[in-house]
């Protein structure tokens, strides 16, 4: 996994979206996998101001969200629906038909899954998977003891993530028990993934994501498996990492690499 660690939130979402823009620049029709949660939203606002200032253009791009609360419409304020129109479908020139999030009032969830899966097999697979992550270590809503092989289906919340999701519903009685959400499996086929994790509330999870074993109790670890990963982390969501030097080193390397700056590494040299 390659480690980047930027000063707050607010440059490490300039960073993941200027990742995401130049994945876009270089593959115009590029297929996304968008997240939700409080950790993407400074990414998405950084993504609309690059469509209105720089003419980022989305629209060859198709999406795919993660994960929607079961029982939940388009239209209810704290649905994953609601929550990408306004913070930005809403706000680039994405063709609507190309925006996929599952449906949380499906009828049939089992032929959902099997068909939203289809759909990201049919689109050519995803091509770059945004990430955040629960204080679990869960990536989408794969909470601990998921398998890490799992696809598109069904699940149960934990009791800790709907603590941590109370506040948007006004209270954890109002927070709903299932989700329907991508797997590990299905995540790990994306071609990249950038998973961001900001304060010190996500630094156990940042720890064991990153440096940890790989284990079905925190789904992220299963990102260790993965060809390519970025994880762009805050300091204080990077604080207990305990190979930061050797992070910081890498980026370094990779600066003068990018810069063409080949002699300071010590390539071409006698
Ligand atoms: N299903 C979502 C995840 O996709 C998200 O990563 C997590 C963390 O959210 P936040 O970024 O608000 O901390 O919350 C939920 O569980």
């Amino acid at each position: 996994m390659r480690v980047i660690i930027e000063s707050d939130a607010l440059a490490a979402s300039r960073r993941a979206a200027r990742f995401i823009a130049d994945q876009i620049r270089r593959k115009p029709d590029t297929v996304l996998g968008l997240a939700t949660g409080s950790s993407p939203l400074e990414t998405y606002r950084e993504l609309i101001r690059l469509h209105q200032t720089e003419g980022l253009d989305f629209a060859q791009v198709t999406t795919f969200n993660l994960d929607e609360y079961v029982g939940l419409g388009p239209s209810h304020p704290q649905s994953y629906r609601h929550f990408m129109q306004q913070h930005l479908f809403d706000h680039v020139n994405l063709a609507p038909s190309k925006t996929h999030v599952p449906d949380g009032r499906a009828l049939d969830f089992e032929v959902h899954c099997r068909v939203y899966e289809q759909q990201i097999r049919d689109a050519g697979g995803i091509d770059l998977q945004l990430l955040g992550i629960g204080t679990d270590g869960h990536i989408a809503f794969n909470e601990p003891g998921s398998s890490l092989g799992s696809r598109t289906r069904l699940k149960t919340l934990a009791s800790e993530t709907i603590r941590d999701n109370a506040r948007f519903f006004g209270g954890e009685e109002k927070v709903p028990r299932l989700a329907v959400t991508m797997g590990v499996g299905t995540i790990l086929e994306s071609r990249r993934c950038l998973l961001l994790a900001f304060g010190p509330k996500k630094a156990e999870a940042v720890r064991n994501t990153v440096e940890g074993p790989i284990t079905a109790q925190v789904t992220a670890t299963a990102l260790q498996l993965h060809r390519e990963v970025v994880g762009i982390f805050d300091e204080a969501a990077a604080r207990l990492l305990v190979r930061r030097d050797y992070y910081a080193e890498v980026e370094r390397a990779q600066t003068l690499l990018e810069a063409g700056q080949y002699r300071a590494l010590g390539i071409g040299n006698q």
